[in-house]
């Protein structure tokens, strides 16, 4: 089982742990925001949800909100040189973030402090212009912060600012902006992490680049989709520091990316329920804890089958089973389906079984995995028997079982229970409706299927359901940040295919 803590990718066992500490202490160097999504206050929101002890020395303060900037202001640059001093004269520092700088004073305090103290990870977000288009950098110090990249170990420019950095007009597809992150990592000898944000399309990736021969190859590119949300504030801020903060941890720039990246992804996606301002709004930092407590992970993949579920009822088989119109072939292919379907589902209980963490839930899903072939030869011997069925695998049983058994090879209990979860959950729910609806209609013994809908009054099977959801819930509690978005995207295959295992009849039969 992967480790309680979050997020706990099996990066250590790969690749040999730097500084190794589990509380790496990170120091982000930048400006403050008051309404928290960007600048120290996302930064350390982020630093701290990767586990780190986070501090912040502040270069400027601005007056914003999620619609913009107002005012900007520069404290006296001696006052940031005591902030730094008082920090590294006392704490070790594993791991600097810089952002927000304002003017080339703040710069050149900066520039200092590194080459004197020669922090061991050192993060540079060349922050010039927020989100919002207001400017964060005076346009005279673009030469100051040129001289900052050599002192820095990574350096994460939006596109405008990697264009900016090389002097040159901003990429308008991928491919270009490889092409520049490739010459600006030459040019100062460091790694150059191409963010995709601002391109526009369905995909949006990220991409270390080195060109010394620092990474397995010059380009790693780490593919994610676009999340269709105007709550972007701080993305920026929040990866450069969660970057810095889990780098003093793996030692692995692309370990510490293919960790941060899902996490980034699914705080974008939760940033809705945060309901912070009318503008860019921010991501949800801490969205794993919410997720984390119990029924949290239930309630998420429960959104998730609620759309599926409408379609369900929606669909001529399941509206016809429940008036009687099904016509019999339409029925009777339907269990030969499910009889081939509880075969390989069977399999994949044995699979849960078998990686399950505790004897209660080995037991159970061991159980399950009987209950499969025994229904399945019940199907045989008392529904199909006396049914002409046409034989064979049909093209969504086949599927589904194929997704259901790769799913079950990834060897994630978490994301293999995901996956089962939905041929419970749905089944239960569809079938707890349509026993409900012939019950209301007087549960006539008439009904050509009423011996059918009978089946679905399983309080057994509703208290199956229970338990499968309670495990699937632990196991994300007890699941890394990456599993838990690849749990999310089994569930939610598994529940299509419900609905085109219900729909199949029509099709196929
Ligand atoms: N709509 C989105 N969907 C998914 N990821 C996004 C989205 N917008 C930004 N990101 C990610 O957020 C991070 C910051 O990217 P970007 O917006 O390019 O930089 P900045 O915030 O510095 O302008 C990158 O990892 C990028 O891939
Ligand atoms: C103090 C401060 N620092 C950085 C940003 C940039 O963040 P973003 O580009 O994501 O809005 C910001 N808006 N405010």
């Amino acid at each position: 089982m992967p480790a309680l803590s979050y997020p706990s990718l099996s990066s250590s066992s790969v690749y040999p742990l730097a500084a190794g500490r589990d509380a790496p202490r990170v120091l982000s160097i930048a400006g403050s925001d008051p309404s928290g999504g960007a600048g120290i206050q996302a930064d350390l929101k982020s630093i701290s949800a990767h586990g780190g002890y986070g501090m912040a020395a502040i270069t400027a303060l601005t007056a914003q909100n999620t619609l913009g900037v107002s005012a900007v202001h520069v404290p006296p640059v001696e006052f940031l040189r005591q902030q730094l001093n008082a920090i590294s004269s006392d704490i070790a520092i594993d791991a600097v973030k810089i952002g927000m700088l304002g003017d080339a004073g703040v710069i050149l305090v900066v520039r200092e402090w590194l080459e004197e103290v020669r922090p061991a990870v050192v993060v540079l977000d060349p922050v010039m212009v927020a989100t919002s288009g207001d400017r964060l950098l005076t346009e005279s110090a673009g030469e100051a912060l040129r001289s900052l990249l050599p002192l820095a170990d990574l350096i994460t420019p939006n596109l405008p600012e990697l264009a900016m950095l090389l002097g040159e007009p901003e990429a308008a597809d991928w491919a270009s902006a490889l092409d520049q992150g490739k010459r600006l990592a030459a040019e100062y000898g460091n790694t150059v992490l191409v963010k995709g944000g601002h391109l526009a399309g369905s995909e949006c990736p990220d991409a270390l680049v080195n060109t010394s021969g620092l990474l397995r190859q010059d380009v790693v590119e780490v593919a994610g989709p676009r999340i269709a949300t105007k709550n972007s504030h701080g993305t920026g801020c929040s990866l450069s520091s969660a970057l810095a903060t889990v780098q003093a941890r793996t030692g692995d720039w692309e370990a510490s990316l293919r960790e941060v990246k899902p996490w980034l992804l699914q705080a974008l996606v939760d940033s809705s329920k945060l309901e912070v301002g009318s503008g860019n709004g921010p991501v949800d930092h801490f969205h794993h804890q919410r997720s984390l407590r119990p029924g949290g992970f239930a309630a998420t993949m429960w959104k998730e089958a609620v759309p599926e579920l409408e379609k369900i009822h929606e669909l001529d088989f399941i509206q016809e089973l429940q008036s009687g119109q099904l016509p019999e072939s339409a029925f009777s292919y339907y269990l030969a389906q499910d009889a081939i379907y509880l075969n390989g589902y069977s399999r994949v209980l044995a699979r849960a079984g078998a990686l399950a963490p505790t004897e209660e839930e080995q037991l159970f899903w061991a159980m399950g995995s009987r209950q499969c072939l025994e229904v399945e030869s019940e199907l045989h011997r008392n529904w199909l028997s006396t049914r002409e069925a046409s034989g064979g695998t049909g093209p969504v049983t086949k599927a589904y079982v194929d997704h259901l058994l790769a799913t079950s090879a990834s060897g994630s209990y978490a994301v293999v229970l995901a996956a089962i979860l939905p041929c419970y959950w749905l089944y239960a729910e569809v079938g707890q409706k349509l026993h409900a609806a012939f019950v209301d209609a007087g549960a006539s013994t008439d009904h050509p299927y009423a011996e059918w809908l009978r089946t679905y009054a399983d309080e057994e099977f509703a208290s199956a359901t229970r338990a499968a959801i309670k495990f699937t819930d632990a196991a994300a509690i007890a699941a890394s940040g990456r599993e838990r978005v690849e749990m999310l995207q089994a569930f939610s295959q598994s529940c299509r295919y419900e609905t085109a295992f219900f729909d199949a009849p029509r099709l196929y039969a």
